[in-house]
């Protein structure tokens, strides 16, 4: 039995090294991979192309093998308790892989038969009901939109009740209208206790949905916070002031990037664990410019990341 607080998942000393394949040399994803995901959280884990995101991704779901390392997944140590760890976790894939001749409702029974879930404890029509594809339950999947079958792909993740949801970039080229029904079942689901785990190329959706979020960078961890926190790291926010039709750029505290913006209001940048918007505020006034109006934009996930990942 897991302990009864154990995280949603822990991986120790991850590595995974795809073998040679033609005039390819062997690769090295992931080079002892350290992370620790909390059970209730929505959890981004983040990083550049190649990071090895999929590849921890298809090793927690069981469809890549790992090269060296401990899984463990809702307790179930990958290797000691295969069944119970796969039974805790759903994947909804980025590929539409779906069998183009059986109907969404055939798709889940198929699904839940693959899982060994009894039929007194299937929940299809609600699945169906969630996701939005009651009216289409009967319907060949090949006449369902890209959508509907993006829909059909998180039904068939959740066809076993599992712990653990994991959805490999969910909503790459979906519409506004989908990433929202999408994004309202996901809270729906973590509300319920599941805990969720998203990559995404969009760190707007990643700012937005996670707790907590990790990031990876050549099959290693950069680090893994809570998203509050690794926002303030980048020390680094901008005091926004319309002056008017007074451009000057008055004389300002060390430290304080300043500059007129396209608009002609005066932007400056500075660090708010050395100085206080104040000191720059008395020293526009102390110039006599007018302030007629004040804004303090806050760097988000985008600048920390890009700080985080930068090439050398
Ligand atoms: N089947 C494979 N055979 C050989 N190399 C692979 C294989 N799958 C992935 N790789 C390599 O492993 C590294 C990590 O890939 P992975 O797909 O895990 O990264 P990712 O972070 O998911 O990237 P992306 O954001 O582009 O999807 C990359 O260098 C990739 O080329």
């Amino acid at each position: 039995m897991p302990a009864p607080f154990a995280p949603a998942i822990e991986i120790s000393n991850l590595t995974k090294t795809y073998a040679a394949s033609g005039s390819n040399p062997p690769k090295q994803a992931l080079k002892g991979l350290n992370l620790q995901i909390p059970s209730g959280s929505i959890f981004g884990l983040l990083g550049p192309n190649g990071a090895g995101k999929s590849t921890t991704i298809n090793i927690m779901a069981g469809l890549v093998n790992k090269t060296a390392g401990k899984v463990v997944i809702h307790g179930f140590d990958q290797d000691v308790n295969p069944r119970q760890s796969r039974a805790s976790i759903g994947v909804m894939p980025q590929e539409l892989n779906i069998d183009p001749f059986f109907t969404p409702r055939a798709s889940l029974e198929v699904q839940a038969g693959l899982y060994g879930v009894p039929k007194s404890e299937r929940w299809t029509d609600e699945l169906l009901e969630l996701v939005g594809l009651t009216e289409q339950a009967g319907s060949y999947s090949r006449h369902l939109s890209g959508g509907m079958k993006r829909r059909l792909l998180l039904a068939k993740a959740l066809v076993h009740k599992p712990r653990i949801l994991v959805l490999d970039e969910p909503t790459a080229g979906v519409d506004i209208g989908l990433r929202d029904m999408l994004w309202a079942n996901v809270r729906k689901l973590n509300q319920r206790g599941m805990t969720i785990i998203l990559t995404t190329h969009y760190l707007e959706e990643a700012e937005d949905m996670c707790d907590q979020i990790a990031i990876i960078d050549r099959g290693e961890l950069i680090l893994n916070e809570d998203t509050a926190t690794l926002l303030g790291r980048a020390d680094s926010k901008t005091l926004v002031m319309d002056t008017g039709e007074d451009r000057r750029i008055p004389t300002l505290p060390e430290g304080v990037r300043a500059e007129r913006r396209a608009d002609g209001r005066l932007a400056l940048s500075y660090a708010p664990s050395k100085l206080r918007a104040d000191a720059m505020i008395d020293a526009v006034r102390a110039e006599s410019l007018p302030i007629l109006d004040v804004a303090i934009e806050s760097p988000d996930l985008e600048d920390v990341f890009l700080r985080l990942t930068a090439r050398n």
